[in-house]
């Protein structure tokens, strides 16, 4: 309230005229002497009279509706009630001053900060002036000649007071429009987002601190310019007919993100909001959101990048096929995808750890860029699989001459924790148009030749052809029906004897796995092995052979075949499975087959790659009493002497060796150097592929313990194995 109080002295002060304007007023009003004289006179003779005419004046303005809602708070109505009495009681008093005046101001503004309009204001005075004529008139009565001049006299002074409440009125108004304003300038200056007004034609008619500061300009040098001169002229292209609509209030509003060049040369961030405030008045607000963007860019490069290398991703490297294919559908050029798989990647990992396979996975990533130009992309699709994309090629022979360096680039070694690995590769080559119009088919086909390249022998790149689409879908097959094969019971073992040479008894019969799915032609170990290798399913199938031999074995033991060893074969997955030897231990205990009639066989090059840990494992099994045989030796680069660090009791020389003698005098002298050296070493020596009876004779002069091929017998089941050992049809 006493803020209130001193609001309305200073505004009374503030629009208070001087006293030549009160004369000015007064002047013009014709006022005289003699006006006053009249007034004085009937001054204290109304005095008596005014509270009815007072009464009348406000019950007059409660007749109206809005106003009794303004006037509905008994505290305000009576103390407006009090000024109005003050005031009328010196309204005929004959004192215009100063004094009057500033009473009469604070009567108007006390009506004003109530929300009274002039029109009911004024209203009210045509009421008062209604009212005192029959008053005056019966005060006059003697005087009757003196009514229409005293009457004129109070008229004069209401026309007075009239004019000064009409002053609050305008003045107050001024006052709340310059409340505003200021508030509106503070609020623009100190902003926490940049604000600025512009023209239609992007000049900057005002800008706040923060715009400034945004840009790094200071305010002169900000007005001096246009929109334009601080973003693209592209952006420009664009805002200028947004800003002109705006000015025509065909639009409202427009937001957009967009650069700004500040002074020091940066681009920031912008988003500019632009609104017409009245029609040719723009406002926009300028917020720096560049911290937004640069996360948003970090996002979308992580969305398409692989973390490990910062490599291309999957999503990245289909978006830039699509592009490099339309380039390539108006050029004519061609596309090419080289899909490649490191080879034998899995052992870097199981071996040396996730940390040496990271490292060899980020180098490998930065040989592949350095191999390319700078417009190929080189993605990673995870694990140990990149892929190459090679945009605008004139000939698909670039594309193989690149699978070449890359090859090359690869097998140098590199130095991953003190150890010299170089990681071979295998790669797959599609090109647009011929292999695939759109990114993922050319991706798959890629696949399939690369699934070529390693089933090739790894190490080399091959083109993607029709076929292999055929071989992928056979490969699938095969997969997902392998998943069920041991439940199913849709494996099986065939035998095949073994047979000692000096004395053509048979002494053994090695397990070969058959698949037989439901309805279906048998399949073949080398069809569906490496499958089973690749899947992990070998672990699973591995101990179901080995079971199944094992009891097989029992079986034998307690008809009439009481010496046969069983020999089963160890793929290399199943070789370096962790538990290996306690698996094979418990299917022992399981089945009752004694250690000693068990023979493993390992391939020669399955232990060359990591001899260490393979002498470890084979030096564990052969504690157990297992028998161990090298297998397809010859194949792998194993010395003889090399082989004296492993515990094993048996060699097995490779088909390969064998089919040709005695006639291939290079292939009979390997045999019998392996076959002296071996013995030198105390190792039983087995010829595998024995066809013919020169074979087994050649061999047999070679002291070769023991013989097993398709001259003995085929391999057969278990049944027609111990029928025909039976009735000595095996015994050659
Ligand atoms: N041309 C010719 N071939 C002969 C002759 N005698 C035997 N063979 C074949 O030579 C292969 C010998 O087995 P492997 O070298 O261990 O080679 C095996 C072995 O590495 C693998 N394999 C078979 N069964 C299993 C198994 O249960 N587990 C694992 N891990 N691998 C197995 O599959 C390979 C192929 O097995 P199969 O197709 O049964 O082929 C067998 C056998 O049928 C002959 O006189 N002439």
């Amino acid at each position: 309230m006493q803020g209130d109080t001193r609001e309305v002295d200073q505004t009374v002060a503030d629009m208070m005229p001087g006293e030549d304007e009160i004369q000015q007023r007064l002047h013009y009003l014709e006022l005289t002497a003699d006006d006053v004289a009249l007034l004085r006179h009937i001054h204290p003779l109304l005095q008596p009279r005014l509270p009815a005419v007072i009464a009348a004046f406000y019950r007059h303005l409660l007749e109206i509706p809005v106003l009794q809602a303004l006037l509905s708070d008994p505290v305000v109505l009576d103390r407006l009630h009090h000024l109005q009495g003050a005031y009328f009681k010196t309204l005929t008093a004959g004192e215009y001053g100063s004094d009057y005046v500033r009473h009469r101001l604070r009567v108007g503004l006390a009506h004003q900060r109530i929300g009274l309009e002039p029109v009911w204001y004024i209203g009210a005075y045509r009421k008062y002036l209604g009212d005192l004529a029959p008053v005056l008139h019966d005060i006059l009565r003697d005087r009757p000649a003196q009514f229409i001049s005293t009457y004129n006299a109070l008229m004069k002074v209401v026309s007075f007071d009239m004019g000064l409440a009409l002053d609050t009125y305008i003045q107050a108004g001024r006052q709340q429009l310059r409340a505003s304003e200021a508030r509106f300038r503070a609020a623009f200056g100190q902003a926490a987002v940049g604000l600025a007004q512009v023209t239609a034609d992007g000049r900057w008619l005002r800008v706040n601190r923060k715009l400034l500061d945004i840009l790094g300009y200071d305010e002169d040098e900000m007005l001096a310019m246009r929109v334009p001169d601080l973003i693209s002229p592209e952006d420009w292209q664009i805002d200028a007919p947004l800003l002109q609509a705006l000015a025509n209030g065909d639009l409202q509003t427009s937001a957009r993100e967009k650069r700004y060049r500040c002074k020091d040369g940066r681009l920031v961030w912008v988003k500019a909001t632009v609104t017409a405030m009245q029609p040719g008045t723009l406002v926009a607000v300028l917020e720096d959101i560049s911290q937004r963007k640069q996360f948003e860019e970090e996002l979308m490069h992580l969305a398409r990048h692989d973390a490990l290398t910062g490599l291309a991703n999957r999503t990245l490297l289909l978006d830039r096929v699509s592009q490099a294919i339309a380039q390539a559908r108006r050029s004519g050029a061609l596309v090419a995808m080289l899909f490649l798989d490191l080879d034998r990647f899995k052992t870097i990992n199981d071996s040396l750890g996730h940390d040496a396979g990271d490292r060899v996975v980020i180098e490998v990533g930065r040989r592949l860029k350095q191999s390319v130009r700078d417009a190929d992309t080189v993605a990673r699709l995870g694990g140990d699989e990149f892929v190459v994309l090679l945009a605008d090629l004139p000939h698909e022979l670039v594309a193989a001459a690149l699978a070449q360096k890359i090859l090359c680039a690869l097998f140098e070694p590199m130095l991953i924790q003190g150890h010299e690995l170089a990681p071979a590769c295998s790669i797959g080559i599609s090109l647009y148009p011929r292999d695939g119009a759109d990114g993922k088919t050319l991706l798959k086909n890629a696949d399939a030749a690369m699934y070529q390249a390693k089933a090739l022998g790894r190490g080399n790149y091959q083109f993607y052809c029709e076929e292999m689409n055929a071989r992928t879908l056979d490969r699938l097959t095969l997969e997902s029906g392998l998943r069920h094969a041991v439940e199913r019971g849709e494996l099986q073992l065939m035998y095949q004897p073994q047979i000692d040479l000096a004395s053509g008894k048979m002494i053994g019969a090695e397990a070969l796995l058959r698949w037989q799915p439901n309805g279906q032609r048998l399949v073949m170990p080398d069809a569906f092995i490496a499958i089973a290798e690749e899947t992990g399913l070998i672990v699973s199938i591995g101990e179901w052979v080995l079971r199944t031999a094992c009891s097989q074995q029992v079986a034998w033991h307690r008809a009439e075949l009481a010496d046969v060893r069983v020999a089963v074969n160890l793929s290399a997955r199943q070789f370096r499975q962790h538990g290996l030897d306690a698996m094979v231990a418990r299917v022992l205990a399981d089945t009752g087959c004694p250690a000693s009639y068990l023979e493993l066989e390992i391939t020669e090059t399955v232990l060359m790659e990591r001899p260490d840990s393979a002498a470890q494992t084979l030096q564990r099994l052969s504690d157990m009493g297992v028998q161990l045989a090298i297998d397809d030796f010859g194949t792998g680069y194993s010395s003889l002497s090399y082989l004296k660090r492993f515990p094993i009791h048996a060699l097995k020389i490779d088909r390969s060796f064998v089919c040709d003698i005695p006639a291939d005098t290079d292939d009979a002298a390997i045999a019998g150097a392996v076959i002296a050296l071996a013995h030198s070493m105390g190792l039983t020596v087995v010829a595998e592929g024995v066809e013919t009876v020169q074979q087994r004779d050649f061999l047999r002069e070679l002291r070769c313990d023991l013989a097993q091929g398709y001259y003995f017998s085929e391999p057969i089941s278990a049944t027609s194995l111990a029928n025909k050992f039976i009735h000595g049809e095996i015994q050659k």
